[in-house]
């Protein structure tokens, strides 16, 4: 029985009779191919990336297994339609805090539309595409005080500047992250999340930097972590039990790379890299303040 994935944080959604993703119990995601050429196009990547043997496997793993496409019914009630069936990222996981985030300082390439290539430079400058060289596209967050997710309206998270972006990212780690804009997150699970993260995305970085076979153009980087272990108040094996990890997806716009690096990803990634350092580093500083502050006190 497919149904609506719980965990789906952007991009098209299937509700209210429309087009969109669903999931099975087994681990399976399946995304309908878009009835113009981006479902086909997308198809074809998976295809032949999957089995691209100039992929090294520590590579592969950044990527959703493939398990090609299938005719199932359609969310929007049209009937069978051709979909995807990929691994379904976040299937393993009970609480799972998940964050999309848009990689690259411009959605649009070489020979879209005028109106393809106005649409998405209007919504690059509006959103920190331009700005930041990625874009947060939606998130979603436990509570720990409220036990409950808040998954923040996709009008709130396009809106955002450099500042909110920063705040989003110290959310998406916090234990007091909520709707209340006026609340500080704590930044409680930064350590350990985003340490995970930071390898994961240091060694992406590095492949980035070499790899000429695709230009993952509006590709975007999934970041998945456990709030269960959370919960049970993980211990010492708190960062195995965190699951913390990044997925691309999105590849309706990946093109051959012809022998060029990818600079607009590759800047891209670099810059969420230098943001992600940024809130690691904040948390050494605050431990330094406080180790000072209790020597002064005589503690
Ligand atoms: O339809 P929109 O305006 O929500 O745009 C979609 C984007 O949503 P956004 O507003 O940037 O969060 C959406 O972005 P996210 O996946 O939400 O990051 C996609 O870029 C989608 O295009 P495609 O399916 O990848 O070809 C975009 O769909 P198309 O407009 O290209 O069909
Ligand atoms: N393989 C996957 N497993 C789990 N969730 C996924 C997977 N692929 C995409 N998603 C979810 O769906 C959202 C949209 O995916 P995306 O491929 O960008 O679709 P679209 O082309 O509609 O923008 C992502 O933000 C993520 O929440």
């Amino acid at each position: 029985m497919l149904k609506v994935p719980e965990h789906q944080v952007a991009g098209h959604i299937a509700r209210d009779g429309k087009l969109g993703p669903l999931v099975d119990d087994e681990g399976r995601f399946f995304k309908p191919l878009q009835g113009d050429s981006r479902g086909e196009h997308e198809a074809k990547f998976y295809d032949s990336f999957s089995s691209n043997k100039k992929v090294p496997d520590h590579i592969h793993r950044y990527f959703p297994v493939y398990h090609g496409t299938q005719l199932v019914e359609a969310s929007d009630g049209s009937g069978k339609l051709p979909h995807l069936v990929l691994e379904d990222v976040v299937s393993g996981y009970s609480n799972p805090s998940v964050m999309d985030v848009k990689i690259g300082s411009r959605t649009w390439y070489p020979d879209v539309s005028e109106e393809y290539f106005k649409k998405c430079i209007k919504k690059d400058r509006d959103t920190t595409t331009v700005s930041l060289g990625f874009r947060v596209s939606g998130f979603k967050i436990f509570d720990h005080q409220e036990l409950s997710f808040w998954r923040p309206e996709k009008k709130l998270v396009l809106g955002f500047n450099a500042d909110g972006a920063r705040s989003a990212l110290r959310k998406f780690v916090s234990s007091n992250s909520s709707a209340d804009s006026n609340s500080i997150p704590n930044c409680a699970f930064a350590s350990e999340v985003y340490g995970g993260i930071l390898t994961q995305l240091l060694e992406l970085k590095a492949w980035f930097e070499t790899q000429t076979l695709n230009h993952f153009n509006s590709c975007s980087i999934l970041m998945v972590y456990e709030n269960e272990s959370i919960l049970m108040k993980g211990g010492d094996d708190a960062q195995a039990l965190l699951r913390a990890q990044v997925k691309l997806v999105d590849f309706a716009h990946v093109l051959e790379g012809n022998g060029v690096i990818d600079h607009n990803f590759l800047g891209g990634l670099c810059s969420f890299i230098k943001f992600i350092k940024d809130i690691l580093q904040s948390l050494d500083e605050r431990d330094d303040e406080t180790d000072t502050s209790q020597l002064e006190n005589g503690n």
